[in-house]
């Protein structure tokens, strides 16, 4: 008989964190089939807030897109197709050693409604206010819980686990992008959108992190950008030890790292990375950065993030070629040159716009998805011709790792016009900075760090 969890249930599963569409909890309970399980729940946006309800089915265009996958489309809902998606189209893409699709059970109202309530206290307040469980879903996803090994750790055994969103790692190529905006192609989409994100106040400094270093290929260049990323970690550093979060922010962005912060967190690495007085966080960034290069992770991400080879000033045409409506971009252009320039999408078959679409799409998910390193110390025995050990050289220490891919979501095909809006609004602001006409951001550490890249 198919399990369902009930209202009981709900007191074994605790808060782990949160993004914008879902919230995840860590199972503490005793059944089996639980035991090192994360469960992850759709979120509904509240009212007033600004992100749209994902749809709950497909649109007559989305079925048009994912026919040709496998039951994607034939999917009764949403949450089945979001797996199947993670199966069978993101999962050969980047390595099934590196992808759990999960499995989805069903929850009564009453377990949500419970789950909820314990949780409310420890989510970021923005978030409450955002959005909370969406109590109408009949099922939720069970995934492992990367921040331990499985089987749980044996004692004496901690498990360090480190979280990263990289966000996109390539400067676009496009040829469709417009003269205006050929700063896209030499500034990277995450640091013009940390100054759109400082003038919102969604952020309070910029990050020192630059994509390109973490996706350059160079041990030092990676290990550069795990640097920044531990000074800046916002919404791309996380760090967990046996599943609590020992650094960064859950569910939100954290502030740059200060001596207080960064001492906690070397004393709380003393217990796994046995490096001198000090050193421990130094030891910690360079094994995540061996252990990257190691993977080769990063490579195959890029690949799939680089789907997205017409950028969305191209892409957007073929968009409105496939929901058969007059293109709203072209439609206000007034420049023949670039009215000519864009035709040649619009002459397309159908069947290359949709192709077009869906690598957008695919890419999409591949920009906003997050990766978690794991490690557990190998006692003993030299263990560095195994494929999933790696050695801290400057300890000599041997650690299990593992390294997987998170939220690997389809994005909706409705979201193209908003990446379209998105897009104009961060080039449009970074631009206007560069000539110096916007006051409210004077950030001087910003002007630096632009002049430098
Ligand atoms: O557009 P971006 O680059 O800001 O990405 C969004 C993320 O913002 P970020 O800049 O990483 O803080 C955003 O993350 P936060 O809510 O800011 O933590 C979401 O991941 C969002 O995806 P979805 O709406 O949940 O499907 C992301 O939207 P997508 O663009 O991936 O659809
Ligand atoms: N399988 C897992 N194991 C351990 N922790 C996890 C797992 N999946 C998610 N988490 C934790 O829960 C957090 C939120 O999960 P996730 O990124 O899937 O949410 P989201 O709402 O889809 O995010 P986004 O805002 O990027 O759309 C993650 O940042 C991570 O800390
Ligand atoms: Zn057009």
């Amino acid at each position: 008989m198919e399990t369902v969890l009930k209202e009981k249930d709900a007191a074994d599963w605790v808060y782990r964190g949160e993004g914008a569409a879902n919230l995840v909890l860590a199972y503490t309970g005793s059944s089996q089939p639980f035991i090192g399980k994360v469960m992850r729940i759709q979120k509904a946006p509240i009212n007033g807030s600004q992100r749209a309800r994902s749809p709950t089915a497909f649109s007559k265009y989305e079925y048009l897109l994912w026919g040709d996958i496998g039951n994607l489309v034939s999917s009764s809902d949403r949450d089945t197709a979001a797996q199947t998606f993670v199966q069978r189209v993101m999962s050969p893409l980047l390595g099934s050693k590196h992808v759990d699709a999960g499995k989805l059970i069903l929850v009564s109202k009453e377990f949500l409604e419970l789950a909820e309530k314990n949780v409310s206290s420890q989510r970021p307040s923005w978030r409450v206010n955002a959005g909370k469980i969406d109590t109408q879903r009949d099922y939720v996803l069970i995934l492992s819980d990367h921040s331990i090994f499985p089987n749980g750790s044996l004692e004496g055994e901690p498990c360090i686990s480190v979280e990263i969103k990289p966000k996109c790692g390539f400067l676009p190529f496009s040829r469709f992008i417009t003269h205006c905006n050929a700063v896209k192609r030499c500034m990277t989409r995450f640091r013009m959108h940390q100054a759109l994100k400082l003038h919102q106040e969604e952020i309070s400094e910029f990050s020192d992190y630059d994509p390109l270093d973490l996706f350059s290929g160079s041990k030092d260049r990676i290990l550069k950008a795990i640097k920044d990323l531990f000074s800046t970690p916002q919404n791309n550093f996380r760090v967990f030890l046996n599943g609590s979060l020992i650094f960064g922010a859950l569910g939100g962005s954290a502030e740059n790292t200060d001596v207080i912060v960064g001492e906690a967190f070397e004393d709380a690495l003393k217990s796994v990375i046995l490096a001198d007085d000090g050193l421990c966080t130094s030891s910690l960034l360079q094994l995540v950065t061996d252990t990257l290069y190691k993977s080769g992770v990063l490579d195959r991400l890029l690949e799939v993030q680089k789907l997205d080879s017409l950028d969305i000033e191209g892409a957007i045409h073929a968009y409105y070629d496939v929901i058969s409506e007059p293109c709203v971009v072209c439609g206000q252009l007034n420049e023949d040159e670039e009215l000519h320039r864009f035709a040649s999408l619009h002459s397309l078959p159908l069947d290359q716009s949709l192709k077009i679409v869906k690598n957008f799409l695919i890419a999409a998910t591949a920009k906003d998805c997050s990766l978690m390193i794991s490690f557990r110390p190998r006692e003993g025995e030299d263990w560095g011709s195994s494929n999933n050990t790696i050695c801290l050289e400057s300890t000599g220490q041997f650690f299990d790792y593992k390294v997987y891919f998170i939220d690997l979501d389809l994005k909706p095909m409705k979201k193209m016009e908003e990446y379209y809006e998105l897009d104009k609004k961060i080039v449009s602001l970074y631009r206007k900075i560069e000539k110096g006409k916007v006051g409210d951001i004077s950030n001087a550490k910003f002007y630096e760090s632009m002049v430098e890249k």
